[in-house]
C-alpha cells in the first residue's frame, strides 16, 4: 500500500470531493481570470480565422470551376493563415506567462504556510514530502488553471461552430459524424478517472523520493558509517521506479484518450466519404459541399482534441491540488512581528530585566494516543540566575523548554512567563524574549556570520564582536582563514561539537533574550571546551534567567537551584549540596551520570 507522509494512508484514503477539488482549482485560477479571458479571446480569434479558411477554400474551388479570377480569394486565404498564426502565438505566450504566475502564487502561499506550521504538525509529516508539494505538485497546476480552461472554452465554441457549419452543409453527414464521435467518446470517459489516480500515485512517489533524500542528507555521516549507501539508494530507486510506473500509466491513459480522438475523426472520415460519395452520385449534394464537409471534419480534430486534453489536464490538476490542499490544511501559528526592541548602545548589556518562569500543575502529552510526559509539574524560577533541570533520560526535561517556547501547549495547568500565561503572549513577542539552544546545537549551512545573525538580522559589527567574546569564539574566528565569512558546511559539519554549541549560544545571545533555554549536549566535551562553556553560561546567568537541561556535574554545581524531574513529576528542588544529602535519586545521578563526566 502506498502511504503519504502525513501518517495517513493516501492511496486508499478518500479523495478530495469533486466540488472541493473544483473550488480549490478555482481559487488558483481566480486572480488570473482576466488574463486567461484575454488569452481565450486570442485563441478564439485564432480559431475563427481557422474556421473561415474552408469557406474561402470552397469559394476558391467554386470560382475555379466557374472560370473566375481567384487572386482576391487567394490573398484573403493567405491573410487568414498569417493572422491566425500570429494571434495563436501571442495567445500561447499570454497563457504560458499566466501559468508561471499561477505556480508562483501557489508556491508563495504554501511556503508562507509551511514555515509557520505548528511543531506537532511538522512532526506528523515528512519534510521531504512537504518540499515536493511545494516544488513538484504546484507545477502541475500550470495547465489546468490556464491552457485547459481556454481549451475547454474555445474547444467547446469551435466544436459547436464546426457542427453548425457541418449542419449547414449536410445534415445527414453530420448525423453520421456525431454518431461515430459519441461512440468513441465513451472510451475517453473511461480513461479520465484513471489519469487522476495514476497522477496522484506518481506524485506520492515523487514525495517519497524527496523524503528519503532528505533523510539521507540529514544524517550523511551516519549513512556512510552504517554502510547504508546501497540500501538507501535502493529505497530511492524503488520510489523513482514507482514514479516512473505511474507516470507511464498516466501517459498510457492520456494516449488512449488522445488516440480515440484521431480514431473518431478517421472513422467519421471514412463513413462520410462513403455515404457522402453516394449522396454526390445521387445528386443530393455537390462535390464542393462534400469537400468542404470533409475539411470541417478535419477542423473538428482540434476542438475535440482540446476538449479531451482539457479533461485529462483537469484530472492531473485535481490530483495535484488535493495534495496541495492537504498541506494547506496543516495547522499554522499566528506570528505577528514583535514590538521593536528599545534601542541600546552597542556593547551594552541587555537592559530588559530577566524573565521569571512558573509552571503551575502542568500536565502534558505529545499526542492523545501517547502517555503523559508531565503529570502535574510545578516549579518557580525568579528572574536571573541559573536553574538546572536534571533527571533520568526521558523524564521530560527538554519538554519543559518546548512548553515555555509554546512549541506545544500544556494539556492541563499553566506555564507562565513574567506571571503571564504563555498562551496570552503574542507568540512572536514571547519568542523574542527567549534565546533557545537546542541539544544538538544546530548550525545551519552558510557562513559563520549568517549563523550568528540568524535570530537578529539587524545586529551590528560591534554586537557580533561582543557576543563572540562572550561565547569564547573570538579566538576561533581569528584563526579561520575567512573569519566570519567562513562557510560552515551542511549543519555546521566543519565545526567541532564544542564550537557548534558556542555558535548556537552566541546566536541566542545576539537576540538579547531575557530568558535563555540551554539544552546541554549529552555528548562529552573536552575539558577545555567544557570549562569555556561553563564560564560562558555562568556569566550570562548574571543578567539573564538561564534554564539549563544539565547533563554534567560542572553545570549543576554552578546552578542556583536544581529541579529534579522523574517520570513527569518534580521530585525535589534545591541546591547541589542539599540535594546530594536529601534526595536519593539525585545522589545516585550525581554519583554516576554526572560524576562520570566530571573532570
Ligand atoms: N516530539 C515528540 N513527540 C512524541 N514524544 C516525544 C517527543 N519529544 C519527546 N517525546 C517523549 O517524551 C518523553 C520526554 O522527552 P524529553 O525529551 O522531554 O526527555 P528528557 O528528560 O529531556 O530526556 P534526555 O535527558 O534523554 O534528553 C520521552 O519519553 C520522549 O520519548
Amino acid at each position: 500500500m502506498t502511504t503519504n507522509s502525513f501518517d495517513v494512508p493516501t492511496a486508499d484514503s478518500p479523495r478530495l470531493p469533486a466540488r472541493e477539488t473544483f473550488r480549490a482549482l478555482y481559487r488558483h485560477f481566480r486572480p488570473h481570470r482576466w488574463t486567461v479571458a484575454f488569452g481565450a479571446l486570442l485563441a478564439l480569434l485564432g480559431a475563427a480565422s481557422g474556421l473561415l479558411q474552408p469557406l474561402a477554400a470552397k469559394a476558391l474551388v467554386d470560382r475555379l470551376g466557374a472560370g473566375e479570377s481567384i487572386n482576391t480569394i487567394l490573398l484573403v486565404l493567405t491573410a487568414l493563415v498569417v493572422l491566425g498564426t500570429a494571434i495563436n502565438a501571442v495567445g500561447a505566450y499570454v497563457l504560458e506567462r499566466t501559468a508561471e504566475s499561477v505556480v508562483l502564487a501557489a508556491r508563495r502561499t504554501l511556503i508562507g504556510r509551511l514555515l509557520r506550521l505548528r511543531l506537532p504538525e511538522v512532526e506528523r509529516t515528512q519534510p521531504g514530502d512537504l518540499m515536493s508539494r511545494v516544488t513538484s505538485d504546484t507545477t502541475l497546476l500550470r495547465a489546468v488553471t490556464t491552457q485547459s480552461i481556454v481549451s475547454a472554452f474555445t474547444g467547446s465554441l469551435s466544436f459547436v461552430a464546426t457542427l453548425v457549419m457541418m449542419a449547414v452543409m449536410d445534415a445527414v453527414l453530420l448525423g453520421v459524424t456525431v454518431g461515430v464521435i459519441v461512440l468513441i467518446g465513451s472510451a475517453v470517459a473511461l480513461a479520465m478517472p484513471r489519469i487522476a489516480q495514476a497522477t496522484r500515485r506518481a506524485q506520492e512517489a515523487v514525495g517519497e523520493i524527496s523524503t528519503v533524500l532528505e533523510r539521507v542528507f540529514g544524517a550523511f555521516r551516519t549513512v556512510k558509517a552504517s554502510g547504508a549507501e546501497e540500501r538507501e539508494t535502493a529505497v530511492v530507486e524503488a520510489a523513482a521506479r514507482r514514479a516512473w510506473r505511474y507516470g507511464v500509466r498516466t501517459a498510457k491513459w492520456q494516449s488512449v484518450a488522445g488516440s480515440s480522438v484521431g480514431l473518431a475523426v478517421q472513422v467519421s472520415f471514412l463513413a462520410v466519404l462513403g455515404i457522402g460519395g453516394a449522396r454526390v452520385a445521387s445528386g443530393a449534394i455537390s462535390v464542393s459541399t462534400l469537400m468542404a464537409f470533409l475539411l470541417y471534419l478535419f477542423y473538428l480534430i482540434q476542438p475535440v482534441t482540446e476538449l479531451v486534453e482539457a479533461a485529462s489536464q483537469y484530472q492531473v490538476g485535481s490530483a495535484a491540488v488535493a495534495r496541495i490542499v492537504e498541506a494547506e490544511r496543516l495547522e499554522t501559528e499566528e506570528l505577528r512581528p514583535p514590538r521593536p526592541a528599545p534601542p541600546h548602545a552597542p556593547g551594552e548589556a541587555p537592559s530588559a530585566r530577566p524573565a521569571a518562569v512558573r509552571f503551575e500543575d502542568v500536565s502534558f502529552r505529545y499526542r492523545d494516543d501517547l502517555p503523559y510526559v508531565h503529570r502535574g509539574v510545578s516549579f518557580e524560577v525568579p528572574g536571573a540566575g541559573m536553574t538546572a533541570f536534571v533527571g533520568p533520560s526521558g523524564a521530560g526535561k527538554t519538554t519543559v523548554f518546548g512548553l515555555v517556547e509554546r512549541f506545544y501547549e500544556a494539556t492541563g495547568g499553566r506555564v507562565l512567563l513574567d506571571g503571564r500565561d504563555v498562551r496570552d503572549w503574542p507568540l512572536a513577542e514571547l519568542r523574542a524574549a527567549i534565546g533557545y539552544v537546542e541539544q544538538d546545537a544546530p548550525v545551519l549551512a552558510g557562513t559563520l556570520r549568517e549563523n550568528l545573525v540568524f535570530a537578529a538580522p539587524g545586529a551590528t559589527e560591534d554586537e557580533i564582536r561582543e557576543v563572540l567574546v562572550r561565547a569564547r569564539l573570538d579566538g576561533v574566528v581569528d584563526r579561520l582563514p575567512d573569519g566570519l565569512e567562513t562557510v560552515v558546511g551542511h549543519r555546521g559539519s566543519k565545526l567541532s561539537g564544542g564550537e557548534r554549541q558556542r555558535v548556537a549560544i552566541a546566536r541566542a545571545l545576539l537576540r538579547r533574550p531575557r530568558l535563555l533555554l540551554l539544552d546541554e549536549a549529552t555528548s562529552q566535551l573536552d575539558a577545555v571546551n567544557e570549562l569555556a562553556l561553563r564560564d560562558v553560561v555562568a556569566e550570562i546567568a548574571r543578567e539573564v534567567t538561564v534554564l539549563v537541561v544539565a547533563h554534567r556535574l560542572s553545570t549543576v554545581t554552578l546552578a542556583d537551584r536544581i529541579v529534579v524531574l522523574d517520570a513527569g513529576r518534580v521530585r525535589a528542588v534545591g541546591s547541589h549540596t542539599r540535594l546530594v544529602a536529601e534526595d536519593p535519586l539525585y545522589g545516585e545521578l550525581a554519583a554516576t551520570q554526572f560524576l562520570s563526566s566530571a573532570r
